[in-house]
């Protein structure tokens, strides 16, 4: 997969970060409000917090952003160029509002990381992150990883093994790190762990050297 100037371990230094981080800009600050009324949603109490009105109020800020959305060909285009690229997928993307966002830096041993700490809408079993959620960052971050090794590709198997449930409202720690390349096939491992060090959840990532074009 063509990476174009995407920094390397080799070529840039420890600790660079990798993703797009929230910035003070207004499109930042809006989905970061998005993201809080998502999990204040998920927090209020249904009886009381007068929800027609909260429903008319949203439907119109969505009527509002759709009155001024491009057409959607468009649209992806501007998404795929420059910095666009890490802005707006669902695990880093400070655009996404379904993304915690979880900001990863690369080091100079090959891995990345980030550190997140999920709440409401990440919830699987009572008080634990969703099994899908923790594969879906981690699919992400192998992918980040792969960039940072110096080879990436498409995700070809992702064995996921849940070892314990992980919390969420505690801060989590997401590795990965390319481990082996042979031709087209890049093996990618990463970790969700707790504070005190717990593996909660580990993968291991099959990528195949491919691309789908970017809209043009
Ligand atoms: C920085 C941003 C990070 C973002 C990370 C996000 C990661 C993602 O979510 S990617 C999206 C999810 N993945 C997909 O949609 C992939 C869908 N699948 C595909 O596009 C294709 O099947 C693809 C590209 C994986 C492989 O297709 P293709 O390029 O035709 O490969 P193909 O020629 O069939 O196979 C190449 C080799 O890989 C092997 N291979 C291919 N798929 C698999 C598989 N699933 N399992 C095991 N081996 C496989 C083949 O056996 C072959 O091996 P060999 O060379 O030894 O014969």
């Amino acid at each position: 997969m063509d990476l174009g100037s995407h920094p390397t371990f080799e070529s840039h230094d420890d600790g660079t970060v990798l993703t797009s981080a929230p910035q003070d800009a207004p499109v930042d600050r809006a989905t970061a409000a998005a993201r809080r009324v998502v999990d204040a949603m998920l927090r209020t109490d249904r009886a009381n917090a007068n929800l027609d009105r909260v429903a008319e109020e949203l439907n119109s800020i969505a009527d509002h952003l759709e009155e001024h959305a491009p057409a959607v060909a468009e649209r992806l285009i501007d998404m795929w160029n420059g910095e666009g690229v890490t802005r707006h997928d669902p695990v880093t993307g400070p655009e996404n509002a379904i993304a915690p966002p979880i900001v990863l830096e690369g080091l100079s041993d090959g891995s990345v990381r980030g550190e997140v700490t999920l709440t409401m809408p990440y919830q699987g079993p009572p008080g634990c992150v969703h099994g899908g959620v923790s594969a879906l960052i981690l699919d992400h971050v192998l992918g980040v990883a792969n960039a940072w090794g110096g080879q990436a590709g498409m995700t070809a198997q992702l064995n996921v093994r849940y070892h314990r449930p992980t919390p969420l409202f505690e801060p989590l720690t997401v590795t990965g790190r390319q481990m082996s390349v042979e031709g087209r096939k890049i093996n990618t491992v990463g970790s969700i762990t707790t504070a005190d060090g717990e593996v909660c959840v580990s993968v291991e990532g099959l990528f195949i050297d491919a691309a789908v074009p970017r809209p043009r």
